[in-house]
């Protein structure tokens, strides 16, 4: 484990056309709507928009784990040359923690209470390497909690011993124990302090840089989120509305929620005055016709209220859904 890979500029995972719907008494929800993005090994993506917006049903389609009413309609998750959509039951069960691992929010609350740590990582790796013999996979687990920087005696505690951060870092050693070339963490350090925050993604930095994963990384707080990523992708009502990298993101805004996203971040320049985005997200069952956003839009023009933009590739190769670049773009 933890041979180091090849960095490469090859996209290690690939996204495309993406499609969940909820199926509920209410209507039909489309939570994610005709999603696509690549990411190569060793870069990091942070996933940002208002709670809603379809981040963790993102994180759930992609490792087939939406459950009713909700329904995965249509679309590829390529990880390394393997579509998982395209897998069997058995074949995607293998391919969680070996392929792409999932650190769900509240991970660390999800631990086993009357279990060691360690035993927990076992029975992870268990099924995943059958005939493994039982002092190679104790090994494999050491080295996780090794590379979390956790002390190896955390392998013989349980979880009410561990500090919040310590609880979050087991997790993350369970979420590599099978060198995964894709990670995604939804909310990572939500529930903890900033300090606790900080060694949180700076471990998530250090072992991604181990294993040249690509990293996903949701939620909400973009000052934080900017220290750590490579790219930034907004959603907003289902779509993935731009994604760029952290730079462009930060200095150059294209869609017009990003840019009232950024510049709702406090600074010190317009301290003391809160800078919100108008209007209410929209429900996704009562979804405002052509562009979702145009009711909340500073830039809306006429076709925005009834022809839907699609993604297209800025030269650069920025990626936005908006009416404003139709003229200097090509179709994403
Ligand atoms: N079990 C469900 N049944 C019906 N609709 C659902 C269900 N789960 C999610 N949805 C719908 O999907 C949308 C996206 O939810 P999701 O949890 O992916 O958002 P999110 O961006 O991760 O939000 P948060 O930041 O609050 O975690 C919600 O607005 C909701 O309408």
């Amino acid at each position: 484990m933890h041979a180091l890979r090849a960095a490469t500029a090859d996209p290690v995972l690939r996204v495309r056309n993406l499609e969940v719907t909820y199926y509920t008494d209410s209507g039909r929800a489309k939570a994610l709507d005709n999603v696509s993005f690549t990411l190569n090994s060793g870069e990091k993506l942070g996933m940002v928009g208002e709670s809603g917006s379809g981040k963790s049903t993102m994180a759930l389609a992609m490792m087939r784990m939406i459950k009713p009413p909700g329904r995965i309609e249509g679309g590829q998750v390529i990880v390394g040359d393997t579509d998982l959509m395209s897998l069997d039951q058995e074949g995607m069960r293998k391919a969680r923690l070996s392929k792409i691992a999932y650190i769900p929010q509240g991970a660390m609350n999800s631990l086993n209470p009357v279990m060691r740590i360690g035993a927990q990582m076992v029975d992870a790796v268990k099924s995943h390497l059958p005939g493994e013999p039982k002092a190679a996979i104790e090994a494999r687990c050491r080295r996780a909690l090794q590379s979390v920087d956790l002390d190896a005696s955390v392998f013989r505690m349980y979880a009410h011993e561990l500090s919040g951060g310590m609880k979050q870092r087991v997790c993350i050693a369970i979420g590599i124990l099978l060198d995964p070339h894709v990670i995604i963490a939804d909310e990572p350090t939500s529930a903890l302090d900033v300090v606790t925050q900080r060694q949180v993604m700076e471990t998530i930095d250090n072992v991604q840089k181990q294993i040249n994963a690509a990293v996903i990384l949701i939620g909400h707080d973009m000052g934080l989120m900017a220290q750590f990523v490579d790219k930034v992708a907004v959603m907003y009502a289902g779509r993935l509305v731009e994604m760029s990298t952290v730079r462009e993101m930060f200095t150059d805004p294209k869609h017009p929620y990003a840019r009232a996203l950024i510049s709702s971040l406090p600074s010190l320049e317009n301290k003391g005055v809160f800078q919100g985005i108008p209007g209410l997200a929209p429900s996704l069952l009562r979804l405002p016709s052509g562009c979702a956003f145009h009711p909340r839009c500073s830039s809306a023009m006429a076709m925005c209220g009834t022809t839907r933009p699609e993604p297209r590739i800025l030269p650069g190769g920025r990626s936005v859904t908006c009416h404003l670049y139709d003229g200097e773009a090509s179709h994403g």
